[in-house]
């Protein structure tokens, strides 16, 4: 199956190219040329499915038989026998027609493992088969980079460069990144906030010489084979509700525009769904996108849901590239907007296209707190900050339209924000057993300026790859 970029300038490559890539040489996101669909009875003949079982039809399905059935489904079935849950991502219902989608119980405790714990499989099989190394970098706001590092650590063919805002991640966010003794992981913390760590990473992606140099290779959602895995949840959840016979919703917590993006796709590929609600924190641009039409940056404010303090939401593009029918051209015009105004605008058609499908909403600081303590009291659920944004939007959902089922994501354990989550329950959330040790390892990281030259150095330096 063949994958182009939204800039429509790159070469179209496989999928297994694309996840190799990262991000597309003329610096636009790698998606199918064509979507493969599911029709209504191939949906319905899933259910009573594991997991596993459905994640190899999708996955099967959007890597389009690159690999085979019995090389995809071992590693997906190890994969998810990290998870902690025979379900992997079990539905929990909290309120009529209000379930919850627990997506953490992977090593980390965020959703990101979903992914990441498939993508260092589906990475490590296709380098071992090439006999080429890569050099990861990533970007992280907190979840991704802890994702990233246990999936990939100690592999022989990887050196991983994780790329994190100093002080603006949780104590247990850093520290899983940190406290990893492994000589391919090197967790960085770059002066400033994780806008700037993803531009850091999409400036090193286009230095072309670095690029093949170091074979690097990018694991954040703007490889498309992250949003692949996460497609998966989406489909094994409808099913749980009654799709395809059933429309359900879906509250997504937003920041990256990954997680979201993934419904969306879902959605193309046939499974049947209400409205995807963009729940964004005070960092809202993507709120502020679906009133006005009119992308703007703004300085971002650090928040009690830190993974999700991001302005410039990669995943986005992806959705601009659909909406405006697959003009590469416009969407090369809205980037160097972007770029040399820091903001674009939408015009009526493709925005009145967005707004079909997508809700979104802001939900401030102590909306959010008190979503943690009204879960907790009413039934005894304690929520993390981000998936306590996901709850309250889909609250607001399900007053405008309560007869379709909304599934809030939630995409963080409690444990990884602590403070803000024993603030509003009085509870302090426990580390799960195998993260016990955490506050007792030393920490291994390197404080960097917000400079390429100096950042690239210290890559340059430690990376095998290119030797
Ligand atoms: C816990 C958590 N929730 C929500 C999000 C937002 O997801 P996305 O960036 O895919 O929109 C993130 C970061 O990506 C996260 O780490
Ligand atoms: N919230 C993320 C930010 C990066 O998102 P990604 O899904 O594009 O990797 C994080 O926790 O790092």
């Amino acid at each position: 199956m063949l994958h182009i970029s939204t800039r429509g300038e790159a070469p179209e490559v496989s999928f297994t190219e694309a996840m190799l890539t990262g991000l597309a040489r003329d610096g636009g996101l790698y998606v199918p040329r064509d979507l493969p669909a599911f029709d209504a009875s191939t949906i319905a003949g899933w259910a009573g499915q594991t997991y596993e079982d459905i994640a190899l039809h999708v996955v099967g399905a959007l890597t389009g038989g690159e690999i085979p059935d019995d090389i995809l489904g071992p590693m997906i079935r190890d994969a998810y026998a990290t998870f902690r849950h025979d379900a992997v991502c079990p539905l929990v219902q909290l309120d009529d027609n209000l379930f919850l989608l627990e997506l953490f119980h992977g090593p980390t405790l965020a959703f990101k493992d979903v992914a990441m714990q498939l993508l260092g499989r589906l990475m490590d099989h296709a380098l071992k088969q090439r006999g080429r190394r890569a050099t990861i970098v990533g970007a992280t706001s907190g979840d991704t980079g802890s994702a990233a590092i246990e999936a990939f650590r100690g592999l022989e063919q990887v050196d991983i460069f994780i790329l994190y805002p100093l002080n603006r991640v949780s104590e247990v966010q850093r520290r899983q990144m940190t406290t990893i003794d492994a000589p391919n992981v090197h967790p960085i913390a770059l002066e400033g906030t994780f806008d700037d760590c993803q531009n850091m990473l999409k400036a090193l992606f286009n230095d072309h010489a670095l690029r093949d140099e170091l074979a690097l290779s990018g694991v954040n959602s703007i490889n498309w084979a992250r949003i692949v895995a996460q497609t998966v949840y989406y489909f094994t959840a409808g099913i749980s509700l009654g799709s395809p016979h059933r429309p359900v919703s879906f509250a997504v917590p937003t920041g990256n525009f990954g997680d979201v993006l993934a419904g969306d796709v879902a959605r193309h590929m046939g499974l049947p769904m209400g409205r995807l609600h963009v729940a964004t924190n005070i960092n809202d641009i993507l709120t502020r996108t679906l009133a006005t039409g009119r992308y703007e940056l703004r300085p971002v404010t650090p928040t009690s849901a830190p993974s999700m303090d991001i302005q410039i939401s990669s995943n986005f593009e992806r959705l601009l590239f659909d909406v405006y029918g697959r003009d590469a051209s416009a969407v090369r015009r809205l980037m160097d907007h972007l770029r040399q105004s820091h903001a674009f605008t939408i015009e009526e058609e493709p925005l009145a296209r967005i707004r079909a499908g997508f809700d979104a909403s802001a939900v401030s600081q102590s909306e959010t707190e008190a979503e943690i303590a009204a879960t907790w009291r009413a039934t005894g659920y304690v929520l993390d900050p981000h998936s306590a944004i996901a709850v309250h939007a889909a609250r607001s959902a399900l007053k405008r339209d309560p007869a379709v089922p909304v599934v809030a994501l939630a995409t963080a354990h409690p444990a990884k924000f602590p403070q803000v989550v024993e603030r509003a329950t009085g509870i302090h959330p426990a580390l799960p057993a195998h993260l016990a040790h955490l506050f007792d390892r030393e920490e291994r990281t390197v404080i960097l300026p917000n400079q390429q030259a100096t950042v690239e150095a210290y890559i340059r330096k430690h990376a095998r790859a290119g030797r």
